[in-house]
């Protein structure tokens, strides 16, 4: 699934349910990031699984095999690089995909690595065919060539690595080579949290934040913030505003619904966006089937805004289909809005009718 491009799309940037980073939350996550796999809320698999892939390499006395990590923005893949390199008291290095264009980059960063020490590769599909490469030998046999000279006059030069760790993350993990996927030893895929989860999210972070908050504002957050622990942290921020200017600064759940009201964050997570590519479907377009571009231009929305910022959670909870014929909103949708499904057979969900033979409703 394309999550990346969920966040590139120009009139969506500022949107408060993005699940990519904005600079406030850059500023402050380095604050509310669990430090160890303790701390670490939910994941139950993923969080077994790296436990005893580290611990067994700690009793060895061994580096840890290269860990993957594939998932959303905002599930916490940095957040895990950092445990993992705190669990195995060892440095980590920093560094990502884009940063590295040439394989000398690489070559430079890898031989200055200690023994022991966490290489943190973000967006490592990212990364340019030779640096990846380099990669692969420097992964499986702790080595790199270093060319040297130019032309048939250049020749390589082995060099020894010290063992190293390499964390991988991706948002793309099926954008990776399999030669690349095939030489991490352990690989979690991160899931989208359940609210229940980031109910224990938002707890933490109030706490840490020094607000106050009862459980029922937490679980208030928690259902807006789309299975996403950086965007349950983000509408916490907003709440916690909310009820500084406008209450005592306590969070209760009506002081939860009230803030996020004026955020046009509704009760599952849908802001603005969202809420107007589904209020055309089922308004103007009777539930669909209707093409994208029609979709679109009836939102007054770039198309690419629609299937790639709107559609993707809209998808995921369950309120629109992409069919061949066009998008479709299910019954759930009708129920979200308040609004009365048609029944089948009566006006409302036209069969192919007036207008169907624009090419916008079959150009899904
Ligand atoms: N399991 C968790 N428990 C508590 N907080 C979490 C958890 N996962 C993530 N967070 C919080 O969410 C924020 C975002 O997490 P993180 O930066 O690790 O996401 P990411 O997967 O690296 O995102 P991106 O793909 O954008 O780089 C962090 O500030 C962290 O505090
Ligand atoms: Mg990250």
């Amino acid at each position: 699934m394309n999550w990346d491009d969920e966040t590139d799309t120009g009139s969506a940037a500022e949107r408060l349910v993005a699940p990519a980073a904005d600079g406030e939350d850059q500023a402050v996550e380095a604050a509310l990031r669990p430090k160890d796999l303790s701390e670490f809320v939910g994941q139950e698999k993923v969080r077994q699984q790296l436990d005893l892939v580290l611990k067994a390499a700690r009793q060895r006395g061994a580096t840890a095999d290269h860990v993957l990590l594939s998932g959303a923005p905002g599930l916490g893949k940095t957040t895990l690089s950092m445990i993992i390199a705190a669990e195995m008291n060892a440095p980590i290095r920093i560094t990502s995909g884009p940063a590295i264009q040439h394989a000398g980059d690489l070559a430079a960063i890898l031989s200055s690595l200690q023994e022991g020490e966490i290489l943190f590769l973000d967006e490592i599909h990212r990364m340019s065919r030779p640096a990846e490469e380099m990669l692969y030998m420097a992964m499986e046999d702790f080595r790199v060539d270093v060319i040297v000279g130019k032309g048939p006059g250049a020749t390589a030069i082995p060099l020894e690595l010290p063992p190293f760790t390499l964390v991988g993350a991706t948002t793309r993990a099926g954008l990776l080579p399999p030669p690349l996927r095939d030489r991490f030893g352990f690989t979690a895929h991160m899931e989208f949290y359940e609210p229940h989860e980031l109910e224990r999210v938002v707890r933490r972070s109030a706490g840490l934040l020094d607000v106050e908050i009862d459980t029922d504002g937490a679980a208030e957050i928690a259902g807006r913030s789309r299975g996403t622990p950086r965007i349950a942290n983000r509408l916490l921020r907003r709440v916690r505003d909310y009820a500084q200017v406008r209450a005592d600064g306590r969070i209760t759940r009506e002081i939860a619904a009230a803030a996020l009201a004026v955020y046009e964050v509704d009760a599952r997570g849908l802001d603005r966006l969202d809420r107007g590519v589904l209020e055309a479907l089922l308004k103007l377009f009777g539930g669909g089937p209707v093409g994208l571009s029609t979709l679109a231009v009836a939102v007054g929305e770039e198309r690419e805004t629609v299937e790639e910022v709107a559609e993707p959670f809209l998808v995921r909870e369950g309120l629109l289909a992409r069919t061949p014929r066009g998008r479709v909103a299910t019954p759930a949708a009708w129920t979200h809005l308040g609004l009365e499904p048609p029944v089948p057979g009566t006006s409302g969900n036209p069969a192919p009718g007036p207008g169907s033979g624009q090419q916008g409703l079959f150009g899904a």
